[in-house]
């Protein structure tokens, strides 16, 4: 029989015990980061946590102080694999005076299988703005244009750093498809980002670091189960201050008629509510977001580091 590797065999980029000092301060402190074919892997961290660093690493701009740094099994500096990879970073340094359809022949021109123009304006949402200056768009047309740059090399893999800021409901919903699709052709995404809802719907897995470590590292699903809270809602005439000495309540608060409750388990503090108030209606329970979990994880590991 002849063995295929799976995609856990084989990443397509990774980071391996890498520290990286700048002067006096540690960004990162033996990350380990693991990228493979067809996955997104959202990179969450708050600021300073050392995501840029990372990336930036993985795109061959910085050279780490310890541990191993492979793209395609190689130093990412290389020019093969940089033709391999796709990058839209916060700080694109775009020529304002260019028009996009310029700067889209530009970026294309510099790799060896890109896609149609007219795929890059499909995928991007850039109908309409091939004549236009870069530096006269609106900040979300600056963002799709930017897209459409990280893509157009068909890139096998595309880092992606707070990619919708900006982006109206809409072009977020179709940049989101847009990254499926790449994804499902068999692309690996980094995503770093500060929308937990964005990282919630796009990604394979999710990697949480904090002050250069990384303390979580699964598929959404067990990310959130680090944490068991249940988010409970109802209308209740109910006082908060009643329901927040109540075992097993950590938070309370009034949102107008509303009352939002977390709880460590939801089923004997809904039983209460039900008992307290026989007119409690629009009862809605949640289980942790990823959200709830980030900061979980994130708090967990400054107490443990002080
Ligand atoms: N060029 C630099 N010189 C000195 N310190 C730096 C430099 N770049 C980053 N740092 C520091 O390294 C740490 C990690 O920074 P990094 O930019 O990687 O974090 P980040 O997670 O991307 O943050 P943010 O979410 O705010 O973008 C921070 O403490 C930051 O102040």
């Amino acid at each position: 029989m002849i063995a295929h590797p799976t995609r856990d065999a084989v990443p397509l980029a990774r980071l391996q015990g890498i520290r990286k000092r700048y002067g006096a301060i540690t960004a990162l402190d033996g990350l380990d980061l693991t990228l493979h074919t067809g996955q997104v892997t959202a990179l969450l961290g708050a600021n300073g946590a050392g995501k840029t660093t990372a990336v930036g690493l993985l795109l061959g701009l910085l050279s780490a102080d310890a541990g191993t740094v492979e793209v395609f099994g190689q130093s990412p500096s290389r020019l093969h694999v940089r033709q391999r990879v796709g990058t839209m970073l916060q700080s694109a340094n775009i020529p304002e005076r260019l028009q996009v359809g310029e700067l889209l022949a530009l970026v294309r021109s510099y790799y060896p299988r890109p896609r149609s123009v007219d795929e890059c304006i499909a995928m991007a949402g850039l109908q309409g703005l091939l004549g236009r200056r870069y530096g006269k768009l609106s900040g979300g047309q600056q963002r799709r244009v930017q897209f459409a740059l990280a893509i157009c090399g068909r890139p096998a893999l595309l880092f992606l750093d707070e990619p919708t800021t900006g982006l109206d409901i809409e072009a977020r919903q179709a940049l989101w498809q847009a990254i499926r699709g790449l994804v499902a052709e068999g692309a690996a995404v980094l995503l770093t980002t500060h929308y937990l809802e964005e990282a919630e719907a796009l990604s394979d897995r999710v990697a949480v670091i904090d002050q250069g470590r990384r303390v979580a590292e699964g598929t959404v699903h067990e990310i959130r189960a680090h944490v068991s809270l249940r988010r409970i809602r109802c209308i209740t005439t109910l006082a908060e201050d009643e329901v927040a000495a109540w075992p097993q309540v950590r938070e309370v608060e009034r949102d107008g008629e509303y009352l939002r409750v977390v709880a460590d388990v939801a089923e004997p503090v809904v039983r209460r509510l039900l008992a307290a108030d026989a007119d409690l209606h629009e009862l809605e329970i949640q289980r942790a977001g990823l959200a709830d979990a980030f900061l979980a994880l994130t708090q967990k590991a400054t107490r443990e580091a002080t």
